[in-house]
């Protein structure tokens, strides 16, 4: 029988140990956080960690929650990141060539100017009636004032000087000025390589139902055809659907998609977040859409600078997309300008010309904006957006 001291000693030491032991089996059951360490590609492993949501069958990225401060007075967002379930993913049409596949479209509604234009400068004497005419057409098809007037005067000169009656010749004349309109020379790339550690940050703009959400969801099949790893981000908290409808899009080709779930959620916080997870998970592109804004709102226009501003906090907007319903014509041109004012569009997004005979509204914009067309929109499809091509677009609206 051991003395009452030496007992209570070992029992005091057999308590310690068993909770030494179960102390270190907690510690070993906790996950460390993961972040990637190499760039991200489509079959990586799943990671886990932050604020993510996933359900069983997602793919799960890691978001870590900027400190307050860094938010400028941001209002804190309940934001979720959310994939849904895609039974299968699919393959975007490669970007080459896209614009052959829906130049049909172009000519079909720019038939009567393309027409119009050829038959009017196949007359065997063009008067000036006859010039009024043609600047009358271009006109119109919405190429603005000075550039139809400037289209006519190299056009009448060259008539003048070459001398030439024939019509294939004319009409060659005719392709070539108004390739010089829309300037083959301007740099319609997409800056969308990621910069050290830092993601390409897209913003895409606009007035309302001219398809921002639509845009977004296209570009990122683009970027996908292309290879990038991209994220979207879901700033449009004002339209309940539109985070949804974004979220449709991205799960179609993999593509993780950064929300909020409450409702007019704070959009520059969202922002944030996406730009967040794009740094954190080393993607290429980060798609951030915003809600669709009346122009003349002083207030709204000012949220869009805010947004930009909150964003390169954490790192720099590479393009800013202005996207223009080509139908609304004229009407596009002074949106564009103020949305210029409020931030620095480097790019526009013309969609719905599979609608509209009026193509010359590119050189109109460009013009007026100095930024280049750099997409089209041609339809309702998913891959039915085309990069901007000078040569393609002219033979496509001067087809017969
Ligand atoms: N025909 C045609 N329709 C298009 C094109 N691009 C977008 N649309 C349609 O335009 C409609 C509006 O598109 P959205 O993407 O919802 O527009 P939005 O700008 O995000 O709208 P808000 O969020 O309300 O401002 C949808 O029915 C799209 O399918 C295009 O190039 N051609």
């Amino acid at each position: 029988m051991l003395p009452p001291e030496i007992l209570t000693l070992v029992i005091v030491l057999a308590v310690f140990l068993l909770g030494l032991v179960g102390v270190l089996l907690v510690a070993r059951g906790k996950k460390p956080k993961t972040t990637y360490d190499q760039t991200r590609d489509a079959d990586d492993q799943p990671q886990s960690g932050g604020v993510a949501v996933a359900e069983e069958g997602e793919e799960t990225l890691t978001v870590e929650r900027p400190p307050a401060e860094d938010l400028d007075r941001v209002e804190q967002a309940e934001v979720v990141e959310e994939i849904p379930v895609a039974p299968t993913v699919e393959k975007p049409e490669p970007v080459q060539g896209r614009l052959a596949r829906l130049r049909a479209r172009l000519v079909k509604t720019n038939n009567i100017f393309g027409k119009g234009l050829l038959s009017l400068l196949s007359t065997d004497d063009i008067d000036e009636d006859v010039w009024d005419e043609i600047e009358e057409t271009l006109l119109l098809a919405d190429l603005g004032t000075d550039a139809s007037m400037e289209l006519v005067d190299n056009l009448r000169d060259r008539v003048t000087i070459e001398g030439s009656k024939d019509p294939a010749a004319v009409k060659q004349m005719l392709r070539e000025e108004l390739i010089k309109l829309i300037d083959p020379t301007l740099d319609r790339s997409l800056d969308d390589d990621r910069l050290g550690t830092d993601p390409s940050v897209m913003m895409v703009v606009g007035v309302n139902g001219v398809g921002k959400t639509t845009t977004v969801g296209k570009l990122a099949r683009v970027l996908v055809a292309e290879d990038k790893d991209v994220i979207l981000g879901a700033a449009d908290t004002f339209r309940a659907a539109a985070a949804e409808q974004l979220t449709t899009w991205g799960a179609r080709i993999g593509v993780p998609t950064v929300r909020s779930d409450v409702e007019g959620a704070d959009p520059a916080s969202v922002a944030f977040d996406a730009v967040a997870a794009g740094v954190e998970n080393e993607v290429d592109v980060v798609l951030v859409d915003t809600a669709g804004r009346l122009q003349n709102k002083a207030g709204l226009m000012d949220e869009l600078g805010k947004i930009k501003r909150v964003i390169e906090k954490k790192a720099p907007v590479r393009e800013v997309l202005l996207v223009i319903d080509a139908t609304t014509g004229q009407n596009g041109l002074s949106q564009a300008k103020v949305f210029s004012e409020a931030v620095n569009v480097t790019g526009i997004v013309l969609t719905k010309l599979d609608g509209t005979a009026k193509g010359g509204i590119v050189v109109a914009i460009q013009r007026q904006l100095g930024v280049p067309v750099k997409l089209i929109g041609l339809g309702e499809g998913a891959d039915d957006l085309a990069p901007f091509e000078t040569e393609a677009f002219v033979e496509a609206l001067l087809a017969e």
